[in-house]
This record gives structure tokens, sequence and C-alpha cells, in this order.
């Protein structure tokens, strides 16, 4: 099964209620919200108070990817507030098996997501353990940005690895991901598909009504 995670760090965040209603109207399965720290990536989104006041305009999963630094400081808060699935950065913890049992006891789905040159090879014991990895197609941070090509092969290198140990973990690709590129991105065995730019920039509710009928 895939699925649509519109990424709202390229909403207009003045309509971001309005807008919320026309991804899920238009069919969107999740709604991927980027908290980024200015530590771990050099940007600052938004965290707690924004999720808990959308989280009423949405039935939909709340997809909560942090880039943040040691983020078992805050499961707790982002639990509270009304995440569904939680990714942590591999590059940012410390003790990641730790952290990815911190979700799962939440009641959370724990996921792990990968740097663009981060090797699979980290995924090697914590992989049975999660529902999803995501792998940053770009280098997290900024939307708007060009997907990175030699994903392509690292996306397909991980479904090989998922199927040979008989696993059902979800691939989540996110970064740069567009119409024209989301049928071969999909074809490489990614099932989860964010995107950003290419959701916001125009008519939401056409774009998304695209997306999903390149990815039944
Ligand atoms: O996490 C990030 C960026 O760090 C992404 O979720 C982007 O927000 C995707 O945006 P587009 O590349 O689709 O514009």
């Amino acid at each position: 099964m895939n699925y649509l995670s519109p990424s709202i760090l390229a909403a207009d965040f003045s309509r971001l209620g309005e807008q919320l209603r026309a991804i899920d109207e238009a069919g969107a399965e999740y709604v991927h919200i980027d908290v980024m720290d200015g530590a771990f990536v050099p940007s600052i989104s938004f965290g707690m108070p924004l999720i808990q006041s959308i989280r009423p305009c949405s039935g939909r999963i709340f997809d909560v990817h942090l880039m943040v630094e040691e983020p078992i400081r805050y499961i707790q808060e982002f639990a509270d507030c009304g995440a569904d699935m939680i990714t942590v950065h591999a590059e940012a913890c410390v003790h990641l098996d730790r952290t990815v049992e911190t979700i799962r006891e939440k009641g959370i789905r724990p996921a792990v997501a990968l740097n663009p040159a981060t090797s699979l090879s980290v995924l090697e014991y914590i992989l049975p353990s999660l529902d999803m990895v995501l792998l940053m197609t770009v280098n997290p941070g900024f939307g708007g940005q060009k997907f990175i090509p030699y994903s392509f092969e690292k996306i397909r290198e991980l479904r090989h690895i998922i199927e040979e140990r008989g696993l059902n973990t979800d691939i989540e690709v996110d970064g740069g991901v567009t119409l024209s590129n989301v049928e071969e991105i999909l074809k490489a065995g990614a099932n989860v598909i964010v995107s950003g730019s290419a959701v916001f920039q125009g008519d939401i509710s056409e774009n998304v009504r695209r997306f999903r009928e390149l990815m039944k």
C-alpha cells in the first residue's frame, strides 16, 4: 500500500487549517510535520504548540519528523500533542535503540531517518524494531531542493534488505519528490511519499489528486 504524506513545511502558515483540510479532502493519508531545531539542521521550523493547535484540523496520521539533536528528550511531549508516528535521525541519537523503544512505549509508531550520505548498515540491528525507515533524498533542513540521484540505488537496496529479512517495514522518501519522479521512486521500492513544494505550490487539491493517481 502506498501513502502520500504532504510536508506542511511548504504550506502557507497563515492558512494552515484550510490547507490541511484541502489535503485531507483530496485524500492524502498522512500529514508530514518537520520539526527542526537549528542544531541538527541549520534551520528552525516549529514545535509542539503548532502540532497541538492543528491536531483538531485533521483526522489523518500525523507523521512527525524530528530533525532534532537527542530527540529522546521530547518524545513524551510529541506524544502528548498528537503525533501518530515519530521519526528520529540515526545521526542525532547517541542511544538509538533506547529512543526507538521510548517511542514504542508511548504507543507511537517509531521510524528512523537516514541522511543521504549515511549508510544503510546503521539499520542492521534496529530494523526489526521499526515500522518505517525514512530515507532523506536531499540534505535535511530546507524544502524545495533537488532529489539526489544516488538515492534510487539506496531505496532499491533497502527494499531488498527488508524483503530478504522477511520484514514488513515501510520506506518513506523525503526531499525533492515531484509528480515527475514519484513513479520511479515507487518503482525503486518506496511506499510512503513525502512532498512539500510539489503539493503546496499551485492547486493543492489537484496536486494531491495527481500524486494519488500516479501512486495507485
Ligand atoms: O524534511 C524536509 C527538508 O528537511 C522535507 O520534508 C521537505 O520539506 C520536503 O520538501 P520538498 O523537497 O518536497 O519541497
